[in-house]
């Protein structure tokens, strides 16, 4: 299969970055080394994975594989996973990287990102939401400063080639800027029509932080009173103009808007028409009708941690 040509963005350290990614959260069970294996068929060289989504390894064997059949060298994939937050403890730090290499199976990972401010206690590795006996998560108090420098480290020791942050809010975001020795090159945050953080991507643009949108297609789901915007019928007629589904729609906006989706899907035939986006570009009118959408609706709210210092979400960004 001939891989279509995907643009890549550049980070001012010279790192490269495809202008979309796979997401891979609820993938598990074979699901993701089959998405990942077809990705990177189809063309994707950027896949988005967590110690949290429990499904490393099979990114990593699929990765593998193909770098086995020559399909791709290492280097021509950029794998991003992120620290989970029982590991904040800076002395946790190193071993929750190697930990997570070990889960690739790869000597390294091309970006790791804090993936939330907060923290929790760590009971054990695999306890990945720690409950007290209300039942309510174990928060804890880590400064992520102190987390960050940690991770600062894992660049020295070959483990990492770049670090970034997932869901800082703007006031997080000028405090780690203000204290650290490598600048995050990244922060992952939730970004579609309905929050679509004008806001947020010009404080990164600033600061030569590049902006990966997650949830960009807003988890649609059909079956339900509101299905999502992907089937409301004013997408639907920009999508009739260029003759391509209301995702593709929304997932060239993400990028035109200055931001690297991260649309998940196990499905082969919408990971070919997730990637299948670089052959239109949206007019003013169109980027107007989908601003309209833009009401704040946050999918992802992590409520069970609002009570944390470092709970991103209790500003406007
Ligand atoms: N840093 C963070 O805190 C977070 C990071 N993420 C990352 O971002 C990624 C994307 O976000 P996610 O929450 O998965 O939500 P998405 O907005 O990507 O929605 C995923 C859903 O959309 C469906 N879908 C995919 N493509 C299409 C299409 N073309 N038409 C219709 N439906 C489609 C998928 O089904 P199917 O698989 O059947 O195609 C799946 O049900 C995650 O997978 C993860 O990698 C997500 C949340 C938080
Ligand atoms: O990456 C993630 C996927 O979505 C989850 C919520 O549904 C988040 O907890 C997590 O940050």
């Amino acid at each position: 299969m001939s891989a279509p040509k995907a643009p890549y963005v550049k980070h001012n350290n010279g790192t490269q970055i495809q202008t979309i990614g796979l997401g891979t959260y609820t993938s598990l069970g074979g699901d993701c080394e089959r998405a990942t294996l077809h990705a990177i068929d189809v063309g994707y060289r950027h896949i988005d994975t967590a110690y949290f989504y429990e499904n490393e390894g099979e990114v990593g064997n699929a990765v593998r594989q193909k770098i086995k059949e020559g399909v791709i060298k290492r280097d021509d994939i950029f794998i991003t996973t992120k620290l989970w937050c029982h590991f904040h403890e800076p002395d946790r730090v190193e071993y929750a990287c190697r930990k997570t290499l070990q889960n690739f199976g790869l000597e390294y990972v091309d970006l790791y990102l804090m993936h939330w401010p907060y923290s929790y206690v760590h009971r054990s590795d695999n306890v990945l939401m720690p409950t007290d006996a209300k039942g309510e998560v174990e928060l804890s108090d880590v400064d992520y400063l102190d987390t960050w420098r940690a991770m600062e480290k894992l660049i020295d020791l070959g483990l990492v080639k770049n670090i970034g942050v997932s869901n800082f809010n703007s006031e997080q975001l000028k405090r780690l800027l203000a204290n650290c020795k490598i600048k995050p090159i990244h922060n992952q945050i939730e970004c579609h029509p309905y929050l679509n953080q004008r806001k947020l991507i010009a404080l990164c643009k600033e600061h030569d932080i590049i902006v990966t949108a997650y949830c960009p297609l807003g988890r649609p789901d059909p079956s339900k009173k509101q299905p999502g915007f992907i089937y409301d019928a004013k997408v639907q007629a920009i999508a009739d103009k260029y003759k391509k589904s209301t995702a593709q729609v929304v997932l060239r906006y993400l990028i035109e808007i200055g931001t690297v989706p991260l649309p998940k899907s196990s499905n082969p035939k919408r990971i070919e028409e997730n990637f299948n986006i670089f052959d239109f570009k949206l007019d003013a009118a169109d980027h107007s009708v989908l601003d309209s959408y833009n009401n704040g609706d946050r999918l992802v709210k992590m409520e069970h941690a609002v009570k944390s210092k470092n709970y991103p979400f209790h500003i406007e960004f």
